[in-house]
């Protein structure tokens, strides 16, 4: 054929391979899930997420030493509260100040002055009802108490110093409603915005409820996590949280996502895109790699490959402490 039919030459050299690649994979790419709990040394396995373990404040800062030390550079926080009583229809409990996440917050900025703290702000965790907003008589999502309520949460981890909030809520609007609290209070010129805005309802979030108590006590989240088919619903969120102020535009899950990822990058060029390799991913990649059906170091560079081709160029993954040792060697 023509000379244009020969593309071998152009990636036969691994260095060349590496070349093809718009973005790789680095360290600063990552940010690390934690599961706070409220008990201070608590230090459990999540059996239904692999090397995954809920801890209380006595054992964050002995097991983030050395992650930091090979290159952390960033958590998001979820908190797991698991004192008797402590879930109500408001989800007071999510912004106590004495709470997992705002002592978290506390001990991780004085402990780790360069780690970049998100947290995640949902109410999901500390409800009764275990939805993700304040519900109205007949079970749906009463939007703006949800809005408000959501938008106070998040002020409060801002306050307690996190560099970035993170509403997984889906509620309409409190984007909007997060921004203009953070202007009002001063505080907005260092407070980044992650919002989860392109999160789809399904079933891949199963390990995650199981370690953070956050399952819903009835029905579920098809009425406000976008229905897997909704492409372009999910180009409407988008573009929607920006205008409402999102300095980055999350797309959960990923691996079954990419499409979404890859608008977002479209829609949002302006801003970096994150993907959240949720608990569903990371469990069937490892019972996947322990049926033998791949290499799992090779199945998480792959996967996590193909997030970054998509368009991301922040992932949240807990294979995170692994690739920092798999990134050094
Ligand atoms: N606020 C919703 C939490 C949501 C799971 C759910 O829908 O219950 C995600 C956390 N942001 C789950 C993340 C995961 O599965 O890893
Ligand atoms: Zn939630």
């Amino acid at each position: 054929g023509d000379i244009s039919s020969q593309l071998h030459g152009g990636y036969s050299h691994p260095l060349a391979r590496s070349w093809q690649a718009e973005r790789q994979l680095t360290k600063s790419m990552l940010i690390y899930p934690l599961f706070i709990s409220d008990q201070p040394d608590d230090e459990t396995l999540i059996p239904s997420l692999p090397n995954m373990h809920r801890r209380g404040l006595n054992k964050l800062v002995p097991y983030l030493k050395p992650l930091v030390a090979r290159g952390l550079r960033s958590v998001i926080l979820f908190g797991v509260p698991l004192a008797p009583n402590c879930k109500d229809a408001l989800g007071t409990a999510a912004d106590d100040p004495s709470g997992p996440v705002i002592s978290a917050i506390r001990l991780l900025r004085k402990s780790f002055p360069t780690l970049f703290i998100a947290a995640d702000v949902c109410l999901c965790e500390y409800t009764s009802h275990g939805h993700c907003g304040i519900l109205r008589d007949d079970g749906a999502l009463n939007n703006a108490l949800s809005c408000e309520r959501i938008s106070d949460v998040a002020m409060a981890y801002a306050d307690a110093g996190a560099h970035c909030v993170a509403p997984s809520d889906m509620n309409d609007g409190r984007v909007r409603a997060i921004k203009l609290k953070l202007i009002e209070s001063g505080i907005a010129h260092r407070t980044l915005l992650m919002s989860y805005a392109a999160k789809f309802s399904g079933c891949l979030y199963g390990p995650f409820r199981d370690a953070a108590g956050s399952s819903p006590s009835f029905g579920d989240r098809r009425c406000y996590q976008l229905p897997p088919g909704g492409r372009g619903l999910a180009r409407r969120a988008i573009a929607r949280d920006i205008a409402e102020g999102a300095d980055v535009i999350m797309v959960k899950p990923a691996s079954q996502y990419l499409d979404i990822i890859s608008d977002a990058k479209d829609i949002g060029k302006d801003l970096p895109v994150a993907a959240y390799q949720v608990s569903g991913e990371y469990a069937m990649i490892h019972a996947a790699a322990k049926a033998g059906v791949f290499d799992l170091k090779t199945m998480a560079f792959e996967s996590t490959e193909g997030i970054l081709r998509a368009g991301a160029s922040i992932v949240i993954s807990y294979f995170t402490p692994e690739f920092l040792d798999w990134l050094e060697n």
